[in-house]
């Protein structure tokens, strides 16, 4: 069932186009990411979901009911939607425990209940309750504010880049734990990032924006491995980018012949995501694919340059693991383990 449907919207802010035609769908339950450059219109389109901004024109449905075109505007606070901002935005002068409760009636018989059911579903401990926002963590501040958005039982959940603000393993952990636990909860959710990996690991939807517009939307696979041009590749994680000449399906490039996806004919731009190009040899025979020119050490994996043999390109950069590598000026051999991506020209 779909949730939130955002049919052609537009805004126009004086001369920048912040959305241009935008369409977006939510089905039940599910997480999507919206994840794009600085500047794209993944705010815009977030505070238009809320309520905080109105289309110019277009319309913003949520559970079959509209809440927003160029003519009426349901305010934010009647929508039903739970927001979790960047910095947590708690109340500094209240407990945890109110600002979980700061929704729910106090003459509601259940307040208490529902404020430890939630306390215990973004699992964080009762001797938290009465302590106030600065006596915790970023994390843990960043799980009283996904309770607080809960416990109005919102029909979708905005996520306004709500990890940022977190240290790299934190963010990772809060990510994977706020996952999960809006899977369980069953909530339909947006996510707004400019993080592609984290758009990645995040949802079970991503749609990709650009100057305003929807560029894609697919799963996360469909994203890194079959983005539709240049931009989207390059922007949804690191990629050898190669000019070829396809016939049917093989296309030849500087790496020799390589199965490609579907049938093409003719110069294209093929696509492999480093992961899928294996270094096969190190040896100086005549089944060379080009030279490593560079090995760059990062722990467990390491990035190698390989000048590509006969080819006028920049080395190709391949992320391996750091065992058994390759030392610069060795010539080595590159498999293509997957079919590679042809890109729309
Ligand atoms: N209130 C406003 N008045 C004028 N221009 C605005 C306003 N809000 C946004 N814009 C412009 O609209 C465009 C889209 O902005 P938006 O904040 O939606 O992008 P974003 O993708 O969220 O960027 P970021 O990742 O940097 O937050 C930008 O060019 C921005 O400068």
């Amino acid at each position: 069932m779909t949730v939130l449907s955002i049919e052609n919207v537009s805004k126009r802010y004086g001369k920048v186009q912040a959305l241009d035609q935008v369409s977006v769908e939510a089905m039940s339950g599910m997480r999507t990411a919206v994840v794009g450059p600085s500047g794209s219109g993944k705010t815009t389109l977030l505070r238009m979901i809320a309520g905080f901004e109105t289309p110019d024109s277009g319309h913003v449905s949520v559970g079959g009911e509209l809440l927003a075109d160029a003519e009426t505007s349901v305010p934010a606070h009647l929508r039903s939607i739970g927001i979790v901002a960047q910095d947590g935005a708690l109340f500094p002068h209240l407990t945890v425990a109110d600002n979980i409760g700061f929704g729910i009636s106090r003459t509601d018989r259940q307040r208490n209940e529902r404020i430890l059911s939630l306390l215990d579903m973004v699992e964080l401990d009762q001797g938290m309750l009465s302590r106030r926002p600065h006596q915790l963590s970023g994390g843990q501040q960043q799980r009283v504010a996904l309770a607080r958005a809960l416990a109005c039982r919102p029909r979708l959940m905005l996520l306004d880049e709500p990890f940022s603000a977190l240290d790299t393993g934190l963010r990772e952990n809060m990510r994977k734990t706020v996952s999960r636990l809006l899977q369980s909860a069953g909530v339909t959710t947006i996510l707004v990032t400019h993080d592609q990996e984290e758009a990645l690991s995040f949802a079970d939807r991503v749609v990709v924006m650009r100057e305003g517009r929807v560029v894609q939307a697919g799963t996360p696979q469909e994203l890194y491995f079959h983005p539709k041009d240049r931009a989207t590749a390059l922007f949804m994680g690191d990629a050898v980018l190669l000019p070829a000449i396809a016939k049917g399906s093989i296309a030849n490039c500087a790496l020799g012949n390589v199965s490609i996806a579907g049938h093409h004919k003719g110069k294209v731009e093929i696509m492999l995501r480093p992961e899928q190009i294996r270094i096969a040899t190190d040896s100086g025979s005549d089944d060379t694919t080009g030279q490593v020119v560079d090995v760059e050490f990062s722990g467990a994996t390491s990035t190698i340059a390989v000048a590509l043999n006969g080819a006028a390109l920049p080395p190709i950069r391949i992320k391996t693991s750091s065992v058994a590598l390759p030392s610069p000026g060795s010539y080595v051999r590159l498999d293509v383990a997957e079919k590679a991506h042809v890109l729309e020209a």
